[in-house]
């Protein structure tokens, strides 16, 4: 059977780390886009003279022209622009928008049966307006965010703890931006949810407060110390896991912006929820119930995304 086909579009810090870490995991051939000439050939061709050390096999591309990623399964999107520090992701809007319009218009001429993960921030209007942009069914085309925010929220409970990341679970859910919400309550140390852990004595509520806040600057506080970008090491990793449950059906259960449809209360938007991804793309959104306090956090969430869409409808008339 041929391997499968992974289209990068955008082969920057984040582009980069992807086309590798797709290669060392033998996820298929890659092909990465990018408007730069020469920095997807380079990239591409730095990565496979690295296949004969580490012993992997496929085919690596750089390329300029978009009838390259000719059915594509699988589209990981980054083209656009970082922040910088003293910037919100917000203020990437305006750019990243006309980016997505282009990079829409490339997939659905060329891999519209591709499984498509937006990465370009701010994430949920962005992820929204792709889907617009290339017309492929909302199951097909979903944001990574909530699988990175998880991971550093998991990171920081691991050193908290002293207990190995692999038995620390955890849930962001809302928008990619300051008002994300982590769920204390969905989260577990070994299968114990935090709530109890306080109780328990192992932590007080103020440490626990504090890796919460700390979770939702965790973009920031990588951009703070970059100075010139941000983080890339973490976001492809959260993504290539998407790709992978995709790709091999595996049928994670993974928070990633999709399309809501009545869900946990979002109607006709992306916002970060619980999914399941398999063969079928998004082939659930788990509709979780909220507590009182957990809704009011997520509605302020899902109304900092409502806001940003209607920002999108106002620049580009052919979204409203
Ligand atoms: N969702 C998340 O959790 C998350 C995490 C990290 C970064 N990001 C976002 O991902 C994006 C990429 O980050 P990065 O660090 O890889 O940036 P980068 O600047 O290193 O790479 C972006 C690449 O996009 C290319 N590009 C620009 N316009 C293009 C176009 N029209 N078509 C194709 N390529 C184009 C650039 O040439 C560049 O190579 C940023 O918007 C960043 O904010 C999101
Ligand atoms: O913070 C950023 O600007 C990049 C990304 O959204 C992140 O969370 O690392």
């Amino acid at each position: 059977m041929a391997r499968p086909k992974i289209a990068l579009i955008g082969a920057g810090q984040i582009g980069g780390t992807l086309a590798h870490l797709a290669a060392i995991k033998e996820l298929g051939d890659v092909v990465m886009f990018d408007i730069s000439e020469g920095t997807p050939q380079g990239k591409a061709l730095d990565i496979a003279e690295s296949g004969p050390s580490e012993g992997f096999d496929g085919s690596f591309k750089g390329t300029n022209d978009y009838a390259d990623i000719a059915d594509a399964d699988v589209c990981i999107v980054t083209a656009g622009v970082p922040r910088k520090p003293g910037m919100s992701r917000d203020d990437l809007l305006g750019i990243n928008l006309k980016v997505m319009k282009s990079v829409g218009e490339g997939i659905k001429a060329h891999a519209p049966n591709a499984f498509v993960i937006c990465i370009t921030n701010p994430l949920d209007a962005m992820v929204w307006a792709l889907q617009k942009f290339s017309g492929l069914p909302a199951n097909k085309v979903v944001g990574m965010a909530g699988v990175l925010d998880s991971a550093r929220f998991r990171h920081f409970l691991s050193v908290e703890f002293g207990v190995s990341m692999r038995d620390v679970t955890a849930f962001v859910l809302g928008g990619h931006g300051d008002t994300m919400v982590p769920s204390v309550r969905y989260s577990t140390v070994g299968g114990i949810p935090l709530p109890d852990l306080v109780e328990m004595g192992w932590t007080s509520q103020e440490k626990l407060d504090a890796i919460v806040q700390r979770t939702r600057d965790g973009g920031a506080e990588i951009v703070g110390l970059l100075k010139t970008g941000s983080a890339f090491y973490a976001p492809a990793t959260s993504a290539i896991e998407m790709a992978e449950a995709y790709l091999k059906d595996q049928k994670r259960l993974l928070p990633c912006a999709a399309y809501c449809d009545g869900e946990l209360g979002v109607k006709d938007m992306y916002v970060g929820v619980p999914t399941i991804i398999g063969a079928g793309g998004i082939e659930k959104v788990v509709d979780i119930k909220l507590n009182k306090e957990e809704q009011v956090m997520f509605d302020k969430s899902v109304d900092a995304v409502k806001g940003l869409v209607e920002a999108c409808k106002g620049i580009d008339p052919s979204l409203a």
